[in-house]
């Protein structure tokens, strides 16, 4: 017979819930800067930062079943369904030992969000959306230089596609929820990461 807190402390079933792990969705258009504010965001704050993305591409490389299947989507622009990704990420916060992470790129469409939502449980804390024209991404994913098949014109243009017609609406329903926290993503990195220093400041305690 287990105490009566301990009787509380169990789930339904009777296992022990774990702890419910704080999760902000970092989402932006291609080349919003989502990659380069998280790397600041895990130096002041203590989150880890898991991109969807570079999860996917460390899959390819790996040389998994899936790995040419990922590979042709990434070069057609198009979004890796969710039971690959979701798989990725539930392992990376497993490994990780943390309980904050940034999800960056990560949902990237309704599917993206109904399939986490329900096998995970997990709800975010909140949104952060890095709002970029699209003249300013494309600058910088033609400049980007990392190799990435992905980053030509023709498939940046597919990306910007698949963005507006699966990714906008997303960000849309977190919005009807009041949980997007909009950033005017055009402007230098050091003035984006002022006002993301701000929306994470008061929430979470600095790392010594
Ligand atoms: N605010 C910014 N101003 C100018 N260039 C930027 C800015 N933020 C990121 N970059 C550059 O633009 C490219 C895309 O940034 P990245 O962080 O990889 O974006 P994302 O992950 O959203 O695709 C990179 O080469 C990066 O160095
Ligand atoms: N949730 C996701 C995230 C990325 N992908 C695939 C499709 C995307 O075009 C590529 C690249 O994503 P990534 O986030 O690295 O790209 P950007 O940083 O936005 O330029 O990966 C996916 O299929 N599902
Ligand atoms: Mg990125």
């Amino acid at each position: 017979m287990g105490t009566v807190v301990e009787a509380a402390n169990k789930g339904e079933n009777g296992s022990i819930p774990e702890k419910n792990p704080t999760v902000v969705f970092v989402l932006g258009g291609p080349g919003s800067g989502k990659g380069t504010q998280c790397a600041n965001i895990v130096q002041q704050f203590r989150y880890t930062h898991l991109s969807a993305g570079d999860l996917l591409r460390a899959e390819i490389k790996s040389g998994s079943e899936n790995g040419t299947m990922i590979q042709n989507m990434i070069k057609e622009g198009k979004i890796v369904p969710s039971e690959v990704t979701i798989k990725l990420l539930q392992r990376a916060i497993q490994e990780s030992g943390n309980d904050k992470f940034l999800i960056d790129g990560f949902p990237r469409n309704e599917e993206n969000r109904a399939a986490f939502e329900s096998v995970t449980g997990i709800e975010p804390a909140f949104v952060l959306f890095f709002d970029c024209s699209e003249e300013e991404m494309e600058k910088r994913l033609l400049s980007r230089n990392q190799g990435r098949e992905d980053d030509n014109i023709e498939t940046i243009r597919k990306r910007f596609k698949v963005f507006l017609e699966s990714s906008l609406p997303v960000i849309n329903y977190y919005d009807a929820k009041a949980k997007v926290r909009k950033v005017d993503a055009v402007r230098p990195v050091e003035e984006v990461f002022e006002t993301v220093n701000a929306i994470f400041a008061p929430k979470i305690e600095k790392a010594e």
